[in-house]
């Protein structure tokens, strides 16, 4: 398998994630500058012009969270249970869309820098309050407190993981995201836990702005 994915975690760090837990035999493509103009412009690698995309026995696959669905089925980190399997999307939707998404929205694409630090403000105080909230309280209510659901990796612990990554432990955010992780001690020990399992990955991950 390859996956191709710009030098940045955005979208694309949760499959990185995924395939390093799962130990899949997998290349990480970071496309750059003129390999990016290149493949995009193939329309039978890359569908919609955009990445993520993963290529697996000679097919192309868009859409980073259909990706996620299907690298998770391949690897057996989709739940077989019906309920299970829409806790697991709805947990996959809430964290990359709602949580992630919108930081990135609010925050990166803006350009002036007065407004980006007001938006932040606002991040700080409404958005992962709310957040962290939803996520203490999935914990919570999850018999093992250690996973998002049941007692091993699921699909949306990888989405979760990689908020740290981008977010909670960037260096350029860590100063102002940690503080308000403290009145959250399940998700703060969630991260702590998990990220231990990541270490060696984490030891060698490259420095991204976001
Ligand atoms: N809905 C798509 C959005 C993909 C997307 O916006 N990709 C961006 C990078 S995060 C991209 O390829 N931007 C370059 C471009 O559109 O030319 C997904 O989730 O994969």
């Amino acid at each position: 398998m390859k996956f191709y994915y710009f030098d940045v975690y955005g979208r694309g760090e949760p499959v990185r994630l995924l395939l390093t837990h799962a130990k899949a035999e997998w290349e990480d493509v970071r496309v750059t500058g003129p390999t990016w103009q290149e493949f995009k412009a193939d329309k039978d690698k890359c569908k919609y012009g955009q990445i993520p995309v993963l290529e697996r026995d000679g097919k192309y696959y868009s859409q980073s969270l259909a990706i996620l669905r299907y690298v998770s089925g391949l690897h057996g980190y989709y739940p077989e249970d019906l309920e299970l399997r829409f806790q697991a999307d709805e947990l996959t939707d809430l964290i990359a869309e709602d949580f992630a998404m919108t930081i990135i929205k609010k925050v990166f694409f803006v350009k002036d820098e007065e407004e980006k630090k007001q938006e932040w403000n606002k991040l700080l105080e409404e958005h992962f309050p709310k957040h962290f909230g939803f996520l203490e309280e999935q914990l919570k209510g999850n018999s093992s407190h250690e996973f998002l659901i049941g007692d091993s990796y699921t699909m949306p612990d990888f989405v979760l993981l990689s908020t740290y990554i981008s977010h909670i432990n960037h260096p350029n955010r860590k100063d102002d995201l940690q503080p308000i992780l403290e009145n959250y001690p399940l998700l703060k020990a969630y991260y702590e836990a998990r990220t231990a399992d990541f270490k060696d990955y984490l030891d060698n991950l490259p420095e991204c702005s976001g």
